[in-house]
């Protein structure tokens, strides 16, 4: 590969008798890997292919991932290298917690987050790039989810929503991207001696935000996917120098892990507590993290709701009630399809209806892509379930069921009209295959409509 000579003299200077190891590496091909989710049944197509386990991360295997297989399309696995998958290990969020995910496309660390919480509590997943944003929400919606807000806001924005209300955020911060070089060589086209001076500004800018989001006592983690001091430890020591309330966690090195380099920045030895994958040393991309835990006292009172609501809003984005009407039609879908179902709060976007998490007072005032599981749409006095609520859901919480041939699944992600058992009554039917919620089919006289999203089909 052939790197700027600015970027080999810069290393070459800083990791002297190691430079030309590190260089070397970015001659190996990128290492591929994938995430299993707990929540969905195993993956056994993928795993049979699988070349090896990634150590440090319970869910973490080595290989390549067929993004037109059933166990992509279902949402029981996600693509993503082995370096990045330790980030969502570090940030380590328990069920019932409040997270946020400040810069969370296209998703990696996000599903990660989910698996970790067992969906329980909140996740507020965001993004500044509104396309970025709608690819993470697609993402999120195959992987299944309940209790995730997907927000397409900036960080300062965000910021106002929610002072000190985050238990734990992860900043997985825009960077110079040297780590990906291998995976992404186009990265090499935006960098200039200059750049990581400019990355660095701008995460400080966000990390800043962040701050104010996270509660006394929280936890913020701090990655970046470069070698660039300036962004890794740089930032690491700028933020121990202006937030005196926050402290370095010790993250946990695995074998071919490296030590934070205090000598790159101010020489706090606290800086030795962060986490840097090297390709030379550990079979993965590049990647810099740190944690930081927050003063549990002397920052400020905990709030514990939101902010007061900002008197904003956005064409196409009002929250509305829910009509009688409408609680009628979905009250009918549960009573024929998952009695059982509680949700926390409904509401409406024009005619989508969303199931939005208790620990979410409102999102008011706020770019929300996706408020919380998308349960349907209404159509002229029919209630049409959503592919999210299919692919959330445990199969266990309904009867009506209709299992797929892999045959009749390649179909229907095709968008034919199939065949369904002429003994089963007309009405609406979660479709499996091979243990996987695939979506939704209405049965009418023995034949299954394909709901299945038009822009999705191949
Ligand atoms: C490293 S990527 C995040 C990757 C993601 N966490 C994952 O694991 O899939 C950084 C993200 O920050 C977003 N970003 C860019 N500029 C930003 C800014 N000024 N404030 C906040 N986020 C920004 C990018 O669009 C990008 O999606």
């Amino acid at each position: 590969m052939k790197l700027p000579d600015a970027f080999i003299n810069k290393y070459q200077h800083l990791l002297g008798d190691e430079a030309p190891a590190f260089l070397t590496s970015f001659d190996q091909p990128a290492t591929g890997g994938f995430r299993v989710n707990p929540a969905k049944a195993a993956p056994t197509a993928t795993l049979d292919r699988a070349t090896g386990k990634v150590e440090y991360v319970p869910t973490g295997y080595r290989g390549a991932v067929d993004g037109k297989s059933l166990d992509h399309v279902a949402g029981a696995i996600y693509s993503q290298e082995p370096s990045a998958m330790y980030v969502g290990e570090v940030v380590a969020p328990q069920p019932g917690e409040r997270v946020l995910d400040l810069c969370a496309a296209p998703g990696g660390k996000t599903t990660h987050l989910v698996a970790k919480m067992k969906d329980q509590g909140l996740l507020v997943a965001n993004e500044i790039f509104r396309k970025r944003a709608l690819v993470l929400a697609e993402n999120l919606e195959r992987w299944g989810t309940a209790q995730t807000v997907v927000t397409n806001e900036s960080p300062a924005d965000l910021e106002k929503q929610f002072p000190q209300f985050f238990d734990r955020i992860l900043v997985d911060a825009p960077c110079s991207g040297e780590g990906m070089f291998r995976k992404e060589p186009a990265g090499m086209e935006y960098w200039t001696p200059d750049y990581p001076a400019e990355c660095a500004n701008r995460q400080r800018k966000i990390l800043a935000s962040a701050l104010k989001m996270l509660k006394p006592g929280g936890t913020l983690v701090y990655s970046t996917c470069t070698f660039a001091p300036e962004e890794d430890e740089q930032n690491a020591a700028w933020l121990l120098a202006t937030y005196p309330g926050l402290t370095m966690v010790p993250i946990k090195k695995y074998p071919g892990m490296d030590d934070g380099r205090p000598e790159w920045a101010d020489g706090n030895p606290d800086l030795a507590k962060a986490v840097r994958l090297f390709p030379h040393h550990i079979a993965g991309e590049g990647h810099f993290i740190a944690k930081f835990q927050l003063a549990a006292t002397g920052s400020g009172s905990v709030i514990s709701g939101q902010a007061k609501k900002k008197k904003k809003h956005r064409k196409g984005h009002q929250q509305d009630g829910v009509t009688k009407e409408q609680r009628q039609l979905f009250s009918d879908f549960c009573q024929w399809f998952m009695p059982d179902y509680q949700p926390h709060q409904l509401l409406t976007y024009g005619d989508q209806l969303y199931d939005m998490p208790a620990e979410i007072s409102s999102v008011e005032g706020l770019t929300a892509l996706r408020p919380g599981l998308h349960l349907g749409t209404f159509k002229k006095r029919r209630f049409e379930p959503a592919l999210a609520l299919a692919l959330a859901i445990d199969p266990a919480v309904t009867t009506r069921r209709i299992d797929l041939s892999t045959e009749q699944w390649r179909s229907y992600v095709h968008g034919d009209v199939l065949s369904g058992p002429a003994e089963l009554s007309n009405g609406w039917y979660l479709l499996t295959c091979q243990g996987f919620n695939v979506g939704f089919g209405k049965l009418v006289n023995g034949t299954v409509k394909n709901f299945y999203p038009k822009g999705l089909r191949f």
